[in-house]
């Protein structure tokens, strides 16, 4: 039998979508701590939703380039995961790992058949690795952005490597991504909104069942 379809929604704001998002079924959430995402979350909310979430469902903060007391601070609530979302190095990746004691997801960008050939360097030092859309040059965050990428650069992907797929899913595409690209899991953020940072439950159990149906 194939192993199960991960699925995260990605930032989830209030205790009502994260109640939305466990009772639609999700494996994991994702909560944004970025003051420049529309999906942004204080360190006194993260703390009440990871709490909400323990033993429920999968808690991921996604940061962007943090230093160590931004890691520090938030390896400290809790959460199942931290995801990294940045520029950050094999060996910046590997040293945060060490420091939060948490499991890492890192998101690398793919924009081209170069960006496919960084992927090797991260898988040793990232218990997970989460493919997503490259952002356009001047983007205001590195992701979030409802943009998604050729799929078919992933044949040259080494398959030995577990990886997660996001960028521009949509309940209508997540059925066919799932199909073609056959990742472990996937991650939507824009795809399940009505405007950013304004997620709908019924847009994210749509997105659920049509991946679910696609196993
Ligand atoms: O969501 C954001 O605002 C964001 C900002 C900065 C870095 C990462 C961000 N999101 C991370 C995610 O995991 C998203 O789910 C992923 O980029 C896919 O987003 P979308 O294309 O909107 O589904």
């Amino acid at each position: 039998m194939a192993d199960p379809l991960i699925i995260k929604i990605c930032g989830i704001k209030t205790d009502e979508l994260l109640e939305a998002t466990i009772a639609a079924g999700a494996d994991m959430v994702g909560f944004m701590h970025f003051s420049r995402s529309p999906r942004h979350v204080s360190i006194e909310d993260l703390a009440g939703l990871i709490s909400a979430a323990r033993g429920r469902i999968e808690s991921c903060v996604v940061l962007v380039n943090p230093d160590n007391s931004c890691v520090a601070e938030v390896a400290a609530l809790g959460p199942d995961w931290i995801q990294l979302h940045g520029p950050e190095t094999p060996h910046r990746v590997e040293s945060i790992r060490a420091e939060a004691g948490v499991e890492i997801i890192k998101a690398l960008p793919i924009g081209g058949a170069e960006d496919v050939t960084h992927v090797n360097g991260f898988a040793e030092v990232a218990d997970r690795i989460l493919l997503d859309a490259k952002p356009p040059k001047g983007a205001e965050r590195p992701g979030g952005l409802g943009e998604s990428f050729d799929w078919s650069l992933l044949e040259a992907l080494d398959r030995s490597i577990p990886f997660m797929l996001s960028g521009g899913l949509t309940p209508d595409t997540v059925a066919a991504a799932v199909r073609t690209v056959r990742p472990m899991g996937i991650d939507v953020s824009s795809g399940v909104e009505t405007a950013p940072g304004v997620k709908s439950p019924k847009l994210i159990e749509a997105f659920i069942r049509n991946a679910r149906a696609a196993v």
